[in-house]
């Protein structure tokens, strides 16, 4: 056996630089670069071999690691999980700030290959600097704490483990059905030590992603089923978009007439102004797609893990039969379903065979649906602030708007924001996202005037993904316009990876909604009787003792502005526009600080959450919110 000796670092980039994809025919690298932030736990081993030689790796300085792993997966979300990133920590603390997004990773099925340093396998200078001591179990590290969320996990603690190691990982990195974040702990030592590894463990590989075909029988269980259905309604899940299979369910969709809506992975998928294409449905979803799916007598679910947000907690759909076809068989198998299990593409092409000349019975329903909602679209954009005026959210902080307007010397609303941003940036733009009030707005919303534009991190709704995603996305597709829409709370959790924008030259514009607050938290807690507590940004008020002291003001523009970005701070559309045609003449990241009046984002249209609401309470509106989740739930599947 013809061996070549090289440490379990250099043979680690040496094993990713030969890692190929298949899908369709079409091959490419698999592994496109590698996020780093060095410390003792990874710099002399990943670092020594990174540097001596990177092969065709690009390699990446981050600023904070749960940033760079954002970045790196939504690298790999806008690439539809055909090529990814991975990333480098140092031991520690440094491993510690990438469990999160590592979770978040998971929890939306995308690959990222995560690399931190680990404590020393000898043991010999324990307690190394960073390592934690479990007194009861000294086999623990920090590096144990991503077992929970990765998809696959392992530790290196001799060189030729490495070899198992890495052909697990690319078994779940190129897993259609059930991929996330991989994690392979290296400790310290183990990283520089040398082996005689086999040439064979660095030939070229190519990881096949095939279309799973759906059993015959599962196709003609659901043939029958939808020939036996008038109303059904399909929904478009992430899973269609990384199966490349939006064509595929279009022409379905057109052939046998049946209407659609989108969930938050799954939108952008087919452009929104499609006549079938009812847009976002559930919690978040809009008019259009709630009030068809409310009506649906079959609900067709293709490549979509049913979330609550989707599913309206089980409520929206609760008494159409469940159709899926899902290429992992755990997700086929949610809401008791009538199940096929395959690749998106290949059970919606087997199943429109055998439906025959098959067509729904829907009439005028989609045309008017989807026209309903246009026309509160239209409303929804034209509002703004003018005396006496009541916001979308209404009732909760009606006696403290105008504090806010005066602060921010700005009508601007949410809506209307949304409304003027859609309409201005190009329409190949890519907008990135993931918490607060803006995906719900997004959702329902937005517009998506080509396809894969929108980027939304909506399985873990991090705070943070979102800039740091923005990065990841144009590093994807350099050629477009990336644009983060970010609320003040986000921002202020995570944007450190503007600086790796600015350092790599990859522009990104942020969009921030500043309504100083946690503002959909504050929307959640008030409508389920609470009061705002904690939630807007005010100072703490020496004669209370509590945060309702006044509202505070940042200037997020200033803060940019000190990061090198091309800045504004508007409170006008006027502004607005002129900001982002401006912007759109920039060579480098940008910031737009919107001053936004809180609660001036979209309400629910005919959907329901299921929230922890608190039992026992002396409040009647405590009381009354608990009585009316009771009364929801009886509404909704148990399971
Ligand atoms: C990392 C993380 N921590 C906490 C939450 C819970 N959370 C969801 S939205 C939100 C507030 C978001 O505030 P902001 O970004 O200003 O958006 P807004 O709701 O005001 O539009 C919080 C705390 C979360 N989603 N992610
Ligand atoms: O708790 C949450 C409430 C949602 O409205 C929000 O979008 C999400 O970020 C979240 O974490
Ligand atoms: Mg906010």
């Amino acid at each position: 056996m013809n061996t070549i000796r090289l440490t379990t670092a250099q043979a680690l980039i040496k094993f990713l630089n030969e890692q190929y994809i298949d899908f369709d025919g079409v091959q490419q690298r698999f592994v496109k670069g590698i996020f780093t932030i060095f410390g003792h736990g990874n710099v002399l081993g990943l670092g020594q071999a990174l540097e001596e030689n990177p092969g065709e790796l690009e390699v990446y300085q981050g600023r904070n690691e749960q940033g760079m792993v954002h970045a790196a997966m939504a690298y790999a979300k806008q690439k539809h999980r055909k090529q990814i990133m991975a990333a480098t920590s140092s031991v520690g603390p440094g491993a510690a700030n990438m469990v999160t997004a590592a979770a978040t990773a998971t929890a939306n099925n995308i690959p990222v290959l995560l690399l931190p340093g680990d404590v020393f396998a000898t043991r010999q200078p324990d307690p190394v600097l960073q390592q934690i001591e479990q007194t009861h179990d000294l086999s623990i590290s920090t590096n144990d704490a991503f077992r929970a969320v990765s998809k696959y996990w392992d530790r290196v603690s001799r060189p030729e483990q490495l070899m198992s190691a890495m052909l697990n990982a690319m078994r779940v990195l190129t897993n259609a059905a059930d991929s996330g974040a991989v994690t392979i702990a290296l400790p310290q030592d183990v990283q520089s030590e040398a082996w005689d590894f086999p040439e064979s463990f660095f030939a070229k590989r190519i990881h096949r992603i095939s279309r799973r075909q759906p059993s015959v029988e599962s196709v003609h269980e659901a043939a029958a089923l939808i020939q036996s259905k008038k109303k059904p309604f399909l929904i478009f899940g992430g899973g269609v978009r990384y199966s490349e299979a939006a064509e595929t369910f279009r022409q379905f969709a057109e052939k046998f007439n049946i209407p659609f809506g989108e969930t938050q992975a799954g939108k952008s998928g087919i452009e929104s102004d499609h006549p079938l294409n009812m847009g976002g449905v559930g919690v978040t979803g809009n008019s259009a797609a709630n009030t068809l799916a409310k009506e649906a007598d079959l609900i067709i679910g293709v490549g979509t893990r049913f979330t609550d947000f989707t599913t309206a907690s089980k409520q929206l759909f609760s008494e159409a039969e469940i159709l899926t076809i899902n290429i992992s068989e755990f997700h086929a198998s949610k809401l008791d379903a009538a199940q096929v299990v395959s690749d998106a593409q290949a059970g919606l092409t087997a199943i429109d065979e055998a439906l025959g000349d098959y067509s729904s019975g829907y009439k005028n329903e989609i045309a008017q649906a989807k026209e309903g909602w246009e026309k509160e679209l239209n409303r929804l954009h034209e509002i703004t602030w003018t005396e006496g005026f009541t916001p979308e959210v209404a009732g909760q902080l009606d006696d403290q708007l105008s504090e806010y307007r005066e602060l921010f010397d700005s009508a601007l609303t949410q809506t209307s924001v949304i409304g003027k941003v859609n309409e201005l940036i190009d329409s190949q733009a890519i907008i990135v996202g993931a918490a607060g009030s803006l995906p719900g707005d997004l959702q329902r919303m937005w517009k998506a005037k080509s396809r894969n534009t929108y980027n939304m991190e909506y399985g873990y709704s991090c705070m943070g993904y979102e800039i740091a995603g923005a990065l990841g996305a144009k590093m994807a597709e350099p050629e477009k316009e990336v644009y983060a829409m970010v609320g003040d709370g986000s921002f202020l959790m995570l944007h450190s990876e503007l600086v790796t924008s600015l350092q790599e030259g990859k522009k990104i514009n942020l969009l921030l909604f500043d309504n100083s607050g946690f503002g959909c938290i504050n929307n959640l807690q008030m409508e389920n009787g609470m009061g705002s507590f904690g939630t807007e940004f005010r100072r703490r008020n020496p004669e209370t003792g509590k945060l309702d002291g006044p509202v505070m003001g940042v200037d997020y523009a200033k803060v940019a502005e000190g990061y090198g970005l091309k800045t504004y701070t508007v409170r006008t559309a006027q502004e607005l526009e002129a900001a982002i045609l401006d912007s759109k003449e920039q060579n480098t990241s940008t910031l737009i600080d919107i001053k936004v009046l809180p609660k001036t984002m979209t309400h629910g249209y005919d959907s329901w959450w299921h929230v922890g609401v608190a039992e026992v309470s002396d409040k009647e509106s405590i009381k009354s919110a608990f009585h009316n989740k009771e009364e929801n739930l009886s509404r909704a599947r148990s399971y």
